[in-house]
């Protein structure tokens, strides 16, 4: 079997349900035969591994380990769902404490045992501050690090796609930015369906809010349907985020990447901007809407502010000013 890369891919939460799927979305790619398998929990990552080497992929060399030294070095690149899902009634923000804490032993297990890794996907919610905090502990440049925040915009997508009766790649620039909660950004001007504007699809206002709630909501009428957190889609799309990093096909549905810039507003949070992921890291540009969406984006880069002085406050990272300390290239 080709193969991307002969690079360590390092799976971190590989015993739960996005984990093990990553695992085997990266194989069934071809992404690279070198795959760490690293979770908490023992039996549930060595069943993983079980099932994986029982799948029989050719020339895999797969691994599992408890021990996060042997889990994190030599890792080229990471993708982390390791951390607490959300239950019905909850919101990502419910679970900031404890996957913070995680994320913040995440970062500093990088620059232990793998400064050298060349990009890291952090998923377990809520994305945008474990990423942050990862980011913060790691040491790592901003580029290298990005956090999964794409399905809201495949949510907006697939919603369009449904309405209009459309192929859903036929729906163009469906993409939401800002946070990765329910105050996220959903931008419809840049949407196009089947080529055309979608303000020339006849969209009553009243129905683009529908359409907007059911994209907020889209995470938790998954946990609805199947009684637990999305998996399939969030393994998949992360894999193709460090895909790209790793030099294969560049990811442009919107990532969370760090942002601290004068010119936007936009000081010290990590957000869903437009982005593209290539080998040579995440590359944000400015995003373009309506003065309405705006507004709306603000409002969600004002919340992720909050979220970020509550980990400040729980002394998980450092205060901005310090934030040097930790990590020269902030
Ligand atoms: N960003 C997104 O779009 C998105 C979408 C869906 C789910 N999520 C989040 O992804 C995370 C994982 O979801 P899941 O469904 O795979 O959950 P899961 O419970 O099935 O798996 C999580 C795994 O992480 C492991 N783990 C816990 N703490 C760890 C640590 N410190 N180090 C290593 N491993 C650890 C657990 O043992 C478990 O095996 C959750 O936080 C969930 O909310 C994010």
């Amino acid at each position: 079997m080709e193969f991307l890369t002969n690079d360590k891919l390092l799976i971190v939460g590989a015993g739960g349900m996005i984990g093990s799927n990553m695992v085997q979305s990266a194989l069934m790619l071809g992404l690279t035969p070198n795959i760490c398998l690293y979770d908490i929990y023992e039996p549930g990552v060595h069943g993983v591994y079980d099932e994986m080497q029982q799948c029989a992929f050719p020339g895999a060399n797969i691994t599992y380990t408890v021990d996060p030294e042997e889990a994190f070095t030599n890792a080229k690149f990471i993708i982390s769902s390791g951390g607490a899902p959300r239950k019905e009634g909850m919101t990502r923000e419910d679970l900031l404490k404890g996957n913070c804490k995680i994320a913040a032993e995440f970062g500093e297990n990088i620059k232990k045992y793998c400064p050298e890794v060349n990009h890291v996907v952090v998923i377990f919610n809520p994305a945008d501050v474990t990423a942050l905090t990862a980011l913060i502990h790691s040491g790592l440049k901003p580029n290298q690090l990005t956090s999964l925040a794409a399905l809201d915009s495949t949510r907006l997508q697939q919603a369009l796609a449904h309405e209009f009766g459309v192929q859903q790649d036929k729906v163009t620039g469906a993409h939401t930015y800002g946070g990765h909660g329910e105050q996220m950004a959903v931008f419809a001007s840049q949407v196009k369906i089947d080529g055309k504007p979608l303000s020339e699809m006849g969209l009553s206002a009243e129905r683009w809010e529908e359409i907007k709630h059911k994209t907020v909501q889209g995470g938790s009428n998954i946990i609805k349907l199947r009684g637990r957190s999305s998996f399939q889609s969030p393994a998949y799309n992360a894999v193709k985020m460090i895909e790209a990093a790793m030099g294969g096909e560049p990811f442009t549905l919107p990532a969370g990447c760090y942002v601290n810039d004068d010119k936007l507003g936009f000081k010290n949070v990590m957000m869903a901007m437009p982005t593209t992921i290539d080998k040579t890291g995440v590359h944000y540009s400015e995003p373009t809407g309506t003065p309405e969406e705006l507004a709306e984006l603000q409002k969600s880069y004002e919340h992720l502010c909050k979220m970020r002085q509550e980990i400040i406050d729980l002394d998980i990272v450092p205060s901005i000013e310090a934030w040097k300390n930790d990590n020269a290239n902030l």
